[in-house]
C-alpha cells in the first residue's frame, strides 16, 4: 500500500523517514481559517484532517495519506508569525512561562475510507528571556514558517528548560503515536 504524506514541511518529511518507510509527498492547498471560538485541539485535528483529505483528492491507486498542523498554545494560540514584529510579541508571550505544542495528525485509508484523527500534546518549559535574546533570535530567521516563532531543533534549543511529551511532536510529528495508529488501525508493520 502507497504511504502519502501530505505535508510541504521539510520537518515533517525528515521525521518520517526516521520511520523507515517509504513514502511520496504530495501537497495541496487547504484553507486554514479557522472559527474563533473552536477548542485548540479541534482546530489541529481538523486543520490535518483538511490537508490529508485535499490530497486525498488528487491520489487515484490505493494509498494511506498522513496530514498533521502543528500549533503553540500559551496564553493564546499561535500559528506561524507573520512577520518579525508578530514573531517577537509570540516570543515575548512564551518567555518565562510553560506552554503546550499541539500536532494534529490525520490517517486516511482510501480504499475503504477509514480515517483516525488523534491530537498529541507536548508541554515546553521556556527560560525568561531577555531582548538581546528576543532580538538575536530572529537574526537566526528560523523563526519563519514555524508555530510559535521558534525551532526547538534549532538554536531555540538555548530556550527551552525541559519538556514533557514527545520531542519529535515539537518538531512537527509525532513519530511515536503515528506508529501505533499506523500499526494498530492500518496494520502496517513497522518491524
Ligand atoms: C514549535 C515548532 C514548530 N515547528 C514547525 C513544524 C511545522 O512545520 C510548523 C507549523 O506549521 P504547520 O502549519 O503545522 O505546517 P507547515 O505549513 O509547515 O506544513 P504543511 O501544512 O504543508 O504540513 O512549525 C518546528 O519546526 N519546530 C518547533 O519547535
Amino acid at each position: 500500500m502507497k504511504i502519502v504524506l501530505a505535508s510541504a514541511s521539510p520537518r515533517r518529511k525528515q521525521l518520517l523517514e526516521t520511520m523507515g518507510i517509504s513514502f511520496d509527498v504530495i501537497v495541496s492547498d487547504v484553507d486554514e481559517t479557522i472559527k474563533d471560538h473552536s477548542d485548540p485541539e479541534s482546530i489541529v485535528k481538523e486543520l490535518a484532517h483538511r490537508k490529508a483529505f485535499a490530497v486525498m483528492d488528487k491520489i487515484k491507486a490505493p494509498a494511506i495519506i498522513i496530514g498533521a498542523d502543528t500549533i503553540v498554545v500559551g496564553d493564546n494560540i499561535l500559528g506561524k508569525p507573520r512577520d518579525d514584529e508578530d514573531a517577537k510579541s509570540m516570543l515575548k508571550s512564551l518567555s518565562g512561562k510553560t506552554h503546550r505544542v499541539m500536532t494534529g495528525v490525520s490517517i486516511i485509508d482510501n480504499v475503504n475510507d477509514y480515517r483516525v484523527t488523534h491530537c498529541e500534546i507536548t508541554k515546553v518549559f521556556f527560560k525568561e528571556l531577555s531582548m538581546n535574546e528576543i532580538d538575536g533570535y530572529i537574526k537566526t530567521r528560523e523563526h519563519i514558517d514555524k508555530a510559535g516563532a521558534y525551532a526547538i531543533q534549532g538554536k531555540a534549543a538555548l530556550f527551552v528548560k525541559k519538556i514533557e511529551g514527545d520531542y519529535n511532536n515539537v518538531v512537527g510529528l509525532p513519530i511515536y503515536i503515528l506508529g501505533e495508529l499506523l500499526h494498530k488501525h492500518f496494520n502496517l508493520h513497522l518491524f
